[in-house]
């Protein structure tokens, strides 16, 4: 239950890792909501967080929860229906033309699938070197750049004058990644980036992610529902149920002292691959998500919290701070 200690906040105060200079990105309720023939699709409703410079901060949830919606808004990929976003403190929710492209640069995004994602028709020199050609980088000089890129991300200058369907998956998205280095980002969007690659791959992928930002002290918002995944890449963990967020908190937390029962369940959903620890019973998240057209009035968790009761489903929880960077949207958080 509630401690004394516990303060109400707003989300928007949710501030960047502890320590940290200020946030490289904010967003500030930010909301995406959908009209379609069946309803008006709540996707993302009223989410604010920050990221800090050299940061990884992870978002999870499960499928359909928002967290692409909520990665593309951050970056200025689709608008939001309403809130803000930040960049390096200036207010970039609605700059168009030229402010915009500029925006741009400085905030990329590695999707899930690198083939889709890359033009077959184009050489990985090509690939690599069109956000420079579209800044008015010269032709000798791209060439140069993009070499370095592709030093930098472990390809070979023989893949230059390849195409994609000439390269592993693996390889596909370390080409993503390259392309998106070029315009020297601030902030990478990391949309699921290894869950189409093998296990051996993802490892590979992930340590190439954490070699990039020791050298660039670069930011990811690094999307996944995979919770091994992210223990292993992040910083600090968001977890969000049904467009919005229930639990923020260093990542470590997460798995060791989680606030928010749905964390809890969420983590401990996660298959067991190790035999010894086969008694151990799998929970498993029971129910059915809500509807994101017609969500809970309450907690959005409520339909399927062990804890829930009347103020649950009635009284839409605040984000609490619980101190060392924790904070916590419930009316039973389990530790107090
Ligand atoms: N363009 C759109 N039009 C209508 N509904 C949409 C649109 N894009 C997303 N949605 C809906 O918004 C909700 C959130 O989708 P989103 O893709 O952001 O979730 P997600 O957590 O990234 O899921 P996944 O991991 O499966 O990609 C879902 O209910 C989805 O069907």
């Amino acid at each position: 239950m509630a401690t004394e200690t516990m303060t109400d906040t707003t989300p928007e105060t949710i501030p960047a890792a502890p320590g940290a200079e200020t946030a490289v990105l904010r967003a500030e309720h930010l909301t995406k909501h959908f009209k379609t023939n069946a309803g008006v699709v709540k996707a993302v409703d009223d989410v604010s967080f920050s990221i800090a410079r050299g940061e990884t901060l992870a978002l999870v949830g499960e499928s359909g929860c928002g967290k692409s919606t909520l990665g593309r808004m951050a970056v200025r990929l689709i608008d939001p229906t309403s809130g803000n976003v930040y960049l390096d403190g200036e207010d970039i929710t609605k700059v168009k033309g030229k402010a915009l492209r500029e925006a741009r640069k400085k905030m990329q995004i590695v999707f899930q699938d690198p083939f889709s994602s890359l033009d077959p028709h184009l050489t990985l020199g090509e690939i690599i070197a069109e956000p420079l050609r579209a800044a008015g980088v010269s032709k000798a000089e791209q060439r140069e750049r993009v070499l370095a890129l592709m030093e930098r991300v472990g390809l070979g200058k023989e893949f230059y004058e390849r195409y994609p369907h000439q390269l592993s998956g693996g390889q596909r998205q370390r080409v993503g990644i390259a392309r998106a280095l070029a315009p020297e980002p601030e902030v990478i969007v990391c949309d699921e980036p290894v869950s189409a690659l093998d296990v051996s791959i993802q490892a590979q992928i992930l340590n190439l992610l954490r070699k990039l930002q020791r050298e660039t002290s670069i930011s990811f918002l690094f999307i996944s529902h995979d919770l091994a995944v992210v223990r292993y890449i992040s910083t600090r963990i968001c977890v969000m149920f049904l467009g919005q967020l229930c639990e923020v908190c260093p990542t470590p937390d997460a798995y060791t002292r989680p606030l928010h029962p749905y964390t809890k369940l969420l983590i401990e959903s996660v298959p067991i691959p190790d035999p010894s620890q086969a008694d151990r019973k799998r929970q498993l998240l029971e129910g059915e998500i809500p509807s994101p057209i017609n969500p809970p009035a309450g907690c959005r968790f409520c339909t399927r919290c062990p804890y829930a009761d009347d103020t649950c489903r009635t009284v839409k929880p605040a984000m609490r701070d619980f101190g060392e960077g924790r904070f916590c949207a419930c009316h039973h958080p389990l530790e107090g």
